[in-house]
């Protein structure tokens, strides 16, 4: 039996998209705390938006029978973040068919592969911030990661143009969210590396590039949709980005992971002597509570009720990512990082949600969750002993108001030493 309510939880006023995006992670669970109920209603961009947390909203959410993600992206995050027909828009059958290209990349040699690239560019690296007084991670992480990824995808890459590659993919992470100049450097770097991708594709169908059949360059390339037809160049450059992108956007949980284990050194000597276990909690604790992708929109697909609210056929939804990670119905004493509750944790696919949730072939779930975890267990591996480095007096506190999220300092090392 649906639950009635008598007063559908609704925010007053014309548009709620500045307050939106002022206080991106709480927005959307105040609001719901605020009103007792697990969804509201409100205007972002002049357009009746539902907003949905918690682990049920979460269910729902990913029952593709209920939404669909064709036009549920903002054109402003197609232009910058996503770009225009990836796999993100796509739903049914050509969804699952491209998704599954995606996910046969992700097999655990190749996750490998590509943590032990990274490893081996992160002591490139040190050595190099060895002979420096202080560097600043986020923006070193930047080119470690876009070297690690070229290597591993099959993209060549010019020693010259690592820097300007490097600045082209975190801006499309890095700015999307803003408003004015810094959006638009976003968008003008989008389109500079949908060109730089698709150049690439071309080369490998016509042979001029000889990168490995099993790269995710050449995969995305060869690959035929249902009816046995390629991608055009610029969706297969779309879908490119789609690897590239994200794994530089790792360089976000790379330094929550470090000021992780700054603000919580009993961990660090625990993950100095104790087995693969702590490693994979810590890294769960780091996914779950730290603030990084804060919402995803959906559209519904056919009208229908729930928790007593009127989902009507194309309405925008938004998800409460951020929220789920933090109910605390679910996760006790959820504002404290505390790794040891994953030592116990049952796999859930509705409460911890950092990469979206449900099923990763039939939803829109992270293609690269199990890379990134695989990336983030290395990281943490190398920065617990195969480096030592101090942090100098800098501002650790976290900015919330920017997306995504990342300490103010965006983590300053000094004394840099390979162990
Ligand atoms: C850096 C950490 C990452 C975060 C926080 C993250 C987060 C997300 C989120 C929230 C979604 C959307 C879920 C939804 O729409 O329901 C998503 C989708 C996706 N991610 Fe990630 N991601 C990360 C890393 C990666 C990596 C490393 C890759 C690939 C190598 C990747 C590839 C994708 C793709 C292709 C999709 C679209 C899936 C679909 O629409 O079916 N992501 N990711």
């Amino acid at each position: 039996m649906p639950v009635s309510i008598h007063h559908i939880p609704r925010l007053l006023g014309l548009d709620h998209t500045l307050a939106l995006m002022r206080d991106p992670y709480e927005f959307i669970s105040r609001h719901c705390r605020s009103f007792g109920w697990d969804v509201f209603e409100m205007r972002l961009l002049l357009r009746r938006t539902l907003c949905m947390t918690g682990a049920d909203a979460a269910k729902v959410f990913y029952d593709p029978t209920r939404f669909k993600r064709a036009g549920a992206a903002p054109l402003r995050l197609q232009e910058s973040l996503l770009g225009v027909g990836g796999v993100q828009s796509l739903d049914g059958v050509e969804h699952t068919h491209r998704k599954q290209m995606f996910l046969s990349l992700m097999s655990s040699e190749r996750l490998q592969e590509l943590a032990s690239i990274m490893t081996r560019t992160l002591r490139t690296g040190a050595e190099r911030w060895s002979t420096l007084d202080r560097i600043v991670l986020y923006d070193e992480l930047h080119a470690v990661l876009t070297r690690s990824v070229c290597e591993w995808a099959g993209v060549p890459l010019p020693e010259e143009d690592v820097t300007k590659r490097a600045q082209q993919l975190c801006a499309m992470f890095d700015r999307a969210g803003a408003v004015g100049p810094p959006h638009w450097w976003s968008r003008h770097a989008r389109n500079r590396a949908e060109r730089w991708m698709a150049e690439i594709i071309e080369s490998i169908r016509a042979g001029r590039i000889d990168s490995s059949q099993h790269s995710a360059a050449h995969q995305i390339a060869s690959y035929r949709d249902g009816q046995g037809q390629p991608l055009d160049a610029k969706t297969a450059a779309v879908e490119l980005l789609n690897v590239l992108r994200p794994t530089v956007a790792l360089s976000v949980y790379i330094v929550f992971l470090v000021h992780a284990l700054h603000m919580h050194p009993e961990y660090k000597r625990r993950l100095e002597t104790q087995d693969g276990h702590l490693a994979q909690a810590f890294v769960q604790e780091v996914r779950r509570f730290y603030p990084f992708f804060p919402a995803v929109p959906a559209i519904v697909r056919e009208s229908f009720e729930w928790k007593g609210m009127p989902f009507t056929e194309g309405t925008r939804v938004l998800l409460d990512l951020h929220g789920v990670n933090h109910d605390p119905r679910v996760w006790k004493e959820p504002k404290l990082f505390m790794p040891d509750r994953f030592l116990s944790w049952q796999e859930n696919a509705y409460t911890l949600v950092p990469q979206g949730g449900g099923d990763h072939l039939r939803n829109h779930r992270c293609a690269g969750e199990w890379l990134t975890i695989a990336l983030m267990k290395a990281a943490l591996e190398f920065f617990v002993t195969g480096v030592s480095y101090q942090l100098p007096e800098q501002d650790l506190g976290i900015d919330r108001t920017r997306l995504p999220a990342l300490p103010r300092s965006r983590l300053i090392l000094s004394d840099v030493r390979l162990l």
